[in-house]
């Protein structure tokens, strides 16, 4: 399944009995060797919420939080009959999400996303700093100071603001994403803004490298974007694979809309 091509292998972890083996992962995540995807995610049982979803990037690292993912495993879920309501309560590893499925002559085609409130606080991202949060300062990477703002949505970003979009955001990105600031590395969003109302963004997404989008990423940026006054609470985020809408509703939660889309179903 695919949410704007940030795609990943679907595996029902209800019935079925998975074991997440990194060696694993990392083979059927391959686009030349294995299936090809940017990673794997399951639908879990929750003791707590109505499932639980666990994901794995490609490289078979865990990650608490997967935007364009829980659009997915939304659908999944509803496709497959594990419940009849659009109305969906994920537990994940870090807090509750709650999902909305769209519906358009009778197919799920995407959702609207509660992602939660964004956390700034460096302890909690993690980031080494000595500030308490970090919005538009320096971190130096090879002599070279980059400005950036660190966000969590459950998971670790930097946003780096930019004149105009680089054409290679690995090298860098790769950089950033391993360096000493960040304990257990980080996504990095590279971001033109457009106008008030839209930005445009690349992402390096820690464990996977180049995706074609990054919902937690795209969320991550938008916030940034409105900490620093570069635009206002409704945003369109233009991604390599296509569009999210993005604001920030009155309990100051991030609520992300964009499609989910099923590409083949088989058996491995
Ligand atoms: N593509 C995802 C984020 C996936 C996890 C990330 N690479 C991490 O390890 O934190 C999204 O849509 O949010």
């Amino acid at each position: 399944m695919e949410g704007l091509g940030n795609d990943y292998i679907y595996v029902d972890a209800i019935t079925q009995n998975i074991s997440y083996d990194k060696d694993w992962i990392t083979k059927i995540s391959d686009r030349h060797f294995g299936i090809g995807a940017d990673g794997l995610i399951a639908l879990e049982k929750s003791d707590t919420h109505d499932f639980k979803m666990r994901m794995f990037n490609s490289d078979g690292s865990e990650g608490k939080m997967c935007g364009n993912g829980i659009r997915c495993l939304a659908k999944f879920a509803f496709d497959h009959q594990f419940t009849n309501d659009t109305h969906i309560r994920f537990e994940t590893l870090s807090e509750t999400r709650i999902v909305d499925l769209k519906e358009e002559d009778g197919q799920i085609t995407g959702a609207i996303v509660d992602m939660g409130k964004p956390e700034l606080k460096t302890s909690l991202i993690p980031m080494k700093s000595e500030n308490e949060t970090f919005v538009d300062q320096p971190i130096e990477i090879d002599g070279t100071k980059i400005l950036g703002t660190a966000v969590s949505m459950g998971n670790p970003h930097f946003v780096i603001f930019v004149d105009q979009m680089p054409d290679d955001i690995e090298t860098l990105g790769r950089k950033i994403e391993t360096s000493s600031y960040f304990p257990e590395q980080v996504n990095v969003e590279f971001v033109e803004v457009i106008n008030h109302q839209h930005i445009k963004m690349r992402v390096w997404e820690r464990g996977s490298g180049e995706t074609f989008a990054c919902g937690t990423g795209a969320c991550a940026s938008m916030y940034a974007s409105y900490l620093t006054k570069r635009t206002g609470d409704h945003v369109k985020v233009t991604l390599l694979g296509g569009d999210l809408n993005i604001h920030l509703n009155e309990d100051h939660h991030i609520m992300m809309e964009g499609p989910a889309t099923t590409v083949f179903e088989g058996e491995i």
